[in-house]
């Protein structure tokens, strides 16, 4: 191993000053360089280089320490660097933390590739290669990344939804039976599907925006429903934009929502998931006596939502129409039959991409919410059956659907999936441009971080929430991070690391849906306008009855064989 300095000084018990040659400089000049020492106990250390502090006063200092005795190897010191200790090495294995305290005067080593490569690359999931070293792979605990759960940050543009893409893949990869389900806020995770064929199932609301998605990535996605019956009282509530001072609108909400449940099953909660028509909701609104303006009010916005056809796959959805007719029995097991036959096509084997792109985010919020709450009811009831039924969650713009200062239902569900997730095996993902609107509580539970360059102030204080203390050091240095690189620490990674991500258009010859417009090539090439004619309408069917051999059936015939 190369020396390159020695210990100067050690705070706390992990974080050394160590005094570096000239000569030795450039080696330990990347980012996320590691190198070695022993402790006082004589045990292998490795440290993370995490800053430099070159002033010429040093260079004056370095002198004076050339005539200490134990020095005399160090020629002229005109450099310091700080790093800090990220584990120790046992029987060639890494474990985190400090066994023993570093010395001062110790000597400190780079660490060499072929070391690091048997430390760090023989994990799960290679995600990809050391920015110190780049023939070393970085690989991170599958069983970490999922039950603790993570979080993958930074600003707009620096390679999120890339990381995100690796990750899955990865998994994909390797594992024949993972189930997963990707929150896709921009519906830009599609191209995922033409790399994995039919292990993936992309999901998208019915209409114009499976147009969209057929149009721009050439698959058909499966029509998405998420029935209104499904819905509990706070996310129609959400559904209708009424905050918590809309309190007279929130009552007759409340009132019809009970009434059409209790009568099919007369001891319904507003949150229980029992069948009713959205129809039947809108005439039940201010029937016990409420016809004032609030009532109007509400009978109005109900109405305007049962009226565009963007959200027919909520307020007037074909299939689950069909299956609810199909289900025998007596109420409350005959809703709870349908509706678990209906959702649980969407946490299937594999991954299992719910599109959203297009929505408006209210209804992203309210659609999230309800199949995130509908996986809960579905992997407790396996736990209180004895069995488990692991599922990786991964929630794109996560901000959208836990932010910090509102309560949106979906809040509610990942902040409970975050802290109760681990017993029930539902890990959670969370991929946010915008850390400091992220409810905190989310963020404190993740307990890997992926953090790509990140240059606000105000997110990187977030950032820091959920880390541990010894990275605390790197976050500013999330500013100088180029595209791709990250910052990657916590239970998954083997120690905390930098890294330069794997691209996952080079490993797979793949374009995600979210990448950058190259002006400058298509500026050159002069595009075409496209028809967008068709695009411009939400298509007009509203039920299977009414739209004949046409469209909604095929939908339907389409849904109804996935389902089989
Ligand atoms: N590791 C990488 N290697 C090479 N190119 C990358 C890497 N990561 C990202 N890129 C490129 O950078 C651009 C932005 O990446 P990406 O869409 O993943 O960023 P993002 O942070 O998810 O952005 P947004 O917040 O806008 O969704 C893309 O064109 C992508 O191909």
């Amino acid at each position: 191993m190369e020396e390159i300095g020695k210990i100067v000084n050690v705070f706390g018990r992990n974080i050394l000053r160590i005094a570096v040659p000239d000569t030795a400089f450039e080696k330990i000049s990347r980012p996320g360089t590691y190198v070695i020492f022993r402790s006082s106990s004589g045990i292998q250390h490795l440290a993370l280089v995490t800053g430099y502090l070159l002033v010429d006063e040093l260079y004056k200092r370095g002198r004076v320490l050339e005539e200490l005795e134990g020095y005399e190897d160090i020629t002229v010191i005109r450099n310091e660097v700080t790093a800090v200790v990220v584990g120790y090495i046992r029987e060639g294995k890494i474990f985190k933390g400090v066994e023993s305290l570093p010395a001062p005067g110790e000597r400190v080593f780079l660490a060499d590739p072929e070391r690091l490569k048997l430390l760090l690359s023989a994990y799960d999931v290679d995600v990809g290669t050391l920015a110190s070293t780049s023939d070393v792979n970085f690989t991170i605990d599958l069983n970490m990344l999922a039950s603790r759960h993570f979080a993958v940050l930074a600003m707009t543009g620096s390679g999120k939804s890339n990381t995100v893409a690796v990750v899955v893949s990865r998994i994909l990869e390797k594992y024949p039976n993972p189930r997963i389900v990707l929150i896709d806020t921009h519906s830009e995770y599609i191209p995922l599907a033409k790399v994995f064929k039919e292990r993936v199932r992309v999901f998208s609301p019915g209409g114009r925006l499976s147009e969209l998605v057929k149009l721009r990535y050439g698959i058909e996605p499966i029509p998405l429903e998420v029935p209104m019956w499904t819905l509990g009282f706070e996310e129609i509530a959400e559904l209708l934009k009424l905050d918590s001072r809309a309190t007279k609108q929130l009552l007759y909400l409340r009132e019809a929502l009970l009434s059409v449940r209790r009568e099919r099953w007369p001891h319904a909660a507003p949150d229980d998931p029992i069948y009713f028509k959205a129809r039947q909701l809108v005439e039940r609104i201010g029937s016990k006596g409420g016809r004032d303006d609030s009532a109007i009010d509400l009978k109005l916005k109900l109405s305007s939502l049962l009226d565009d056809p963007d959200l027919s796959f909520i307020t007037s959805p074909v299939m689950s129409e069909k299956i609810y007719e199909k289900t025998s029995g007596a109420e409350p097991e005959r809703s709870g039959r349908a509706y678990t036959q209906l959702y649980k096509s969407l946490f299937g084997e594999g991954l299992n991409i719910i599109a959203l792109g297009g929505l408006p985010s209210e209804v992203q919020v309210t659609t999230v919410a309800t199949i995130l709450r509908a996986l809960w009811r579905v992997v407790s009831a396996h736990v209180q059956a004895g069995s488990v039924l692991p599922t990786l969650v991964i929630v794109e713009e996560a901000h959208v659907y836990a932010p910090k200062d509102r309560d949106v239902p979906s809040r509610q569900i990942l902040e409970k999936i975050a802290k109760e997730g681990r017993k029930f095996g539902v890990g959670l993902g969370i991929v946010s441009q915008r850390p400091r609107e992220l409810s905190q509580t989310l963020l404190a539970q993740c307990g890997t971080l992926i953090a790509l360059r990140t240059t606000n102030p105000e997110d990187q204080r977030h950032i820091m929430l959920s880390v541990e203390d010894i990275i605390g050091e790197l976050i500013q240095g999330l500013a100088s991070l180029t595209v791709g690189q990250a910052l990657i620490s916590g239970a998954a990674a083997p120690v905390p690391a930098i890294i330069n991500v794997h691209s996952f258009t080079r490993i797979y010859s793949a374009e995600l849906g979210g990448k950058d417009v190259d002006w400058s090539k298509a500026w050159a090439e002069s595009p075409e306008f496209i028809d967008i004619s068709r695009l411009l309408f939400a298509h007009r069917e509203r039920s299977i009855e009414n739209t004949g051999p046409g469209e909604a059936r095929d939908r339907a015939a389409k849904l109804e064989n996935f389902l089989q």
